[in-house]
C-alpha cells in the first residue's frame, strides 16, 4: 500500500494532528508565540511538500534552486506564432422609408433618416502581448453593423468599431481580400458597357437606369416578391466608399509591426449606409417609398506571424543547457530538464543593467542617446541535425532569433565534438536563411504585376471621390512606378550578425580538451585561416571566442552580460 493510499485510510486526527493541524486537537490551545512559530513551520512544510508530490521518490527536494529547478517550477504561459484571421469591416445600415404625420398632416413629407456606417477594424502593435493564440483562436473577427436609420430623419448610430492588439514583431500579409465596392463598381462599368445603355449615356450623377442591381433596394411595403419586381424605381446612385478608406494601407497588406504603436492604424473601413427615402425625392414622386441597402463590408484573410524581437539569440542543440544559462543570466523561468526538447516555445528573459541609482550598471558604448538599461535574450527550442529537413521541432522557431542583433552559439562541452556542434549549428541557420529568402521571393513574385512586369498606368485612383476613377488610356503602358514598388520586409544575412560561442558544462570532468580545440578553431576563423562555419565568404569575424561557463553553478556567467553588451554596440 502506497504512503499516501495509507493516508487517506486513517483519520485526520491520528495522521496530522498535533504536528501540522493542531488545532484540530481538541485538548490543544496555542499560545500567541506557538502560532507564529506554527505558521513559520507550516509554510515549510507546505513547500516541501508540494515538492514532494511532483516525484518525492527520485529527487531530494532540498537541492532545487533556480537554476536546477523542480519539474514544476516553470512559468508555462500559451504560445502561438503564427495564425491566419479573417477580418470583416462592418455593413452599412440601411435607409428608412418613413413619411412625417401630425395631426392634420396625414400625407407628410418622407423623413426616413440614412443607415449608419458600419464598424472598423484597427490594428495596433502593443507591449505586453507575448503570443498570438488569442486571435488564432478566433479566426475570423467582424467589426458591428451600422444601425438603420429611423423615422424624424434620424440616421442609424455606427456600427462597433474591433481593435486587434498584436504582440510588437508581428508581420501581418494580406492573403485575399473581397472589396463588394470594387465589385459593385466591376459590375457597373460591365453593365454601361454591354448593358441597354452606353457609357456615354450615363447621366452626370453616374446613376444607372432602373432595373440594375434591384436587391440593393428597399421597397414599402415589401413584403411580396411582386411588389420588388413591379416596383418603379429611380437610378441606382453610385456606391459611396467611407472617407477613412483613404487611410487603409494600400493593398496589398504588408506590415512589419517591429515598434509599439501608440495609435491603431485602420485595416479596414465599415461600409457607408444605406441612403433614406428623403434622397429619391423627385417631380415625378414626390413621396417615394423606396430607400437603399447598405452596403456589405469588406473581408480581408490575414496573415499574422510574430518574430519576437529580442537583442540576443540563444541557439543550440537540445540539451545544450540554453534554458538554465537564460536562467542564470536572467530571472527567467523556462523550463529546464535533462531530455531532450524540454523546451517547446521560446522564453524571452531580460538581463537588466540598472543599478537601482537611475544609471546602469554596466557601461554602454556611443552610438545609442539613452544608456541602455536592459537587454532581452531569447531562448528556443534545440536544433537538431535536418532540422531543415522537418527533423525536430523544425526550423520554424528560428525566426524568433533572425531578428536578433547577436547570436550566442550555446554548445555542451561534455557531449560531443564542440566544434562539429557549431558546424552544425551554423548548417541549420543556413538552411534556414535559404528557405527564408526562398519564401521572400515566391511571395515577391506573387504580388508583382504579372505581363512580364508591365502595368497599366493609373495616375490617380480616388477612393473619396470614386466617380474619379479614369479609364487608361490606350498604349499608356508603362513599369510600375517606383514609388508603388512593394516594401520588401528585408533582413539582413544571419551570418553578418556579431557572434559568439558559449561553451556549457564547463564543471564536468574531461570537457578542457574540447573547449580548446574550440578556441583554436575560433581562432584560425578569425584570422581566415578556416572558412566562416556558415560558409559564406562575407560572414562576421571581427572577434570570435568562446565563454566557458558552468550555468548551473553560476561559475564563468558573470561577465556574459559585458560581453554581449560589446557585441550588441559593436
Ligand atoms: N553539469 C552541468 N549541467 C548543466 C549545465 N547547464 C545545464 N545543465 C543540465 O543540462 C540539462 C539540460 O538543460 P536545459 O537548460 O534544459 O537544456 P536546453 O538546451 O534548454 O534543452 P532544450 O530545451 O531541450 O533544447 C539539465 O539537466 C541541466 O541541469 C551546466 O553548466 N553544468
Ligand atoms: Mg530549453
Amino acid at each position: 500500500m502506497s504512503p499516501s493510499t495509507a493516508a487517506r485510510r486513517l483519520p485526520l486526527s491520528t495522521t496530522l494532528t498535533p504536528f501540522l493541524y493542531p488545532c484540530l486537537d481538541g485538548s490543544w490551545t496555542p499560545s500567541l508565540r506557538t502560532l507564529r512559530h506554527l505558521t513559520r513551520s507550516h509554510l515549510r512544510l507546505r513547500s516541501q511538500v508540494r515538492c514532494q508530490t511532483t516525484d518525492a521518490s527520485a529527487v531530494d527536494v532540498h537541492q532545487f534552486d533556480h537554476l536546477n529547478p523542480a519539474p514544476t517550477d516553470y512559468s508555462a504561459a500559451p504560445f502561438t506564432d503564427a495564425c491566419s484571421l479573417t477580418i470583416g469591416a462592418g455593413g452599412g445600415g440601411h435607409g428608412c422609408i418613413s413619411f412625417l404625420r401630425e395631426k392634420y398632416i396625414p400625407n407628410g413629407p418622407p423623413n426616413g433618416g440614412d443607415g449608419g456606417t458600419g464598424g472598423n477594424v484597427y490594428i495596433q502593435a502593443v507591449r505586453g502581448e507575448t503570443s498570438l493564440h488569442k486571435l488564432a483562436r478566433r479566426g475570423m473577427l467582424k467589426a458591428g453593423r451600422g444601425k438603420n436609420g429611423q423615422g424624424s430623419l434620424k440616421g442609424g448610430a455606427r456600427g462597433e468599431d474591433v481593435l486587434i492588439t498584436v504582440p510588437v514583431g508581428t508581420v501581418v500579409r494580406e492573403v485575399s481580400r473581397v472589396d463588394p465596392l470594387e465589385q459593385d463598381e466591376r459590375e457597373r462599368s460591365a453593365f454601361s458597357r454591354h448593358g441597354s445603355r452606353s457609357h456615354e449615356e450615363e447621366d452626370d450623377a453616374g446613376d444607372l437606369p432602373a432595373g440594375f442591381q434591384r436587391d440593393k433596394w428597399l421597397i414599402y411595403p415589401g413584403t411580396l416578391p411582386k411588389s420588388f419586381s413591379v416596383a418603379e424605381l429611380p437610378p441606382l446612385p453610385r456606391p459611396r466608399r467611407n472617407n477613412l478608406a483613404s487611410l487603409q494601407p494600400a493593398a496589398p497588406v504588408r506590415l512589419d509591426l517591429d515598434k509599439p504603436m501608440n495609435s491603431p492604424l485602420l485595416l479596414a473601413a465599415g461600409a457607408m449606409g444605406g441612403l433614406g427615402n428623403p434622397h429619391f425625392v423627385s417631380k415625378t414622386a414626390l413621396r417615394p417609398k423606396f430607400a437603399t441597402k447598405g452596403g456589405s463590408g469588406m473581408r480581408i484573410s490575414l496573415q499574422l506571424e510574430l518574430k519576437l524581437l529580442a537583442d540576443v539569440g540563444l541557439v543550440g542543440l537540445p540539451n545544450a543547457g540554453k534554458s538554465t544559462l537564460l536562467r542564470a543570466i536572467t530571472n527567467s523561468r523556462t523550463r529546464v530538464g535533462n531530455w531532450a526538447f524540454t523546451t517547446l516555445s521560446p522564453n524571452i528573459g531580460t538581463v537588466v543593467l540598472d543599478s537601482y541609482t537611475g544609471r546602469p550598471s554596466l557601461g554602454t558604448k556611443g552610438r545609442r542617446q539613452e544608456p541602455r538599461t536592459n537587454f532581452t535574450i531569447a531562448d528556443i527550442p534545440g536544433l537538431i541535425e535536418g532540422a531543415h529537413l522537418d527533423k525536430g521541432l523544425g526550423l520554424g522557431f528560428l525566426r524568433h532569433v533572425e531578428r536578433a542583433a547577436v547570436l550566442a552559439f550555446v554548445v555542451d562541452l561534455a557531449a560531443r565534438d564542440a566544434v562539429a556542434a557549431l558546424k552544425d549549428l551554423w548548417t541549420e541557420v543556413g538552411e534556414y536563411e535559404k528557405l527564408r529568402e526562398q519564401a521572400l521571393n515566391a511571395e515577391t513574385e506573387r504580388l508583382q504585376p504579372q505581363e512580364d512586369g508591365v502595368m497599366a498606368f493609373k495616375p490617380f485612383e480616388s477612393s473619396i471621390f470614386p466617380g474619379f476613377d479614369p479609364e487608361p488610356v490606350d498604349g499608356a503602358v508603362l513599369n510600375p512606378p517606383a514609388g508603388r514598388s512593394l516594401p520588401a520586409i528585408a533582413l539582413p544575412p544571419i551570418s553578418s550578425k556579431p557572434w559568439l560561442v558559449v561553451a556549457t558544462k564547463a564543471d564536468l570532468p574531461g570537457t578542457q580538451e574540447n573547449f580548446q580545440s574550440l578556441q583554436s578553431y575560433l581562432q584560425k576563423v578569425q584570422s581566415g585561416e578556416e572558412q566562416h562555419p556558415s560558409g559564406k565568404q562575407n560572414g562576421w569575424r571581427k572577434t570570435l571566442f568562446a565563454v566557458p561557463v558552468s550555468a548551473i553553478n553560476k561559475e564563468g556567467v558573470s561577465g556574459l552580460p559585458g560581453i554581449l553588451l560589446n557585441l550588441l554596440d559593436a
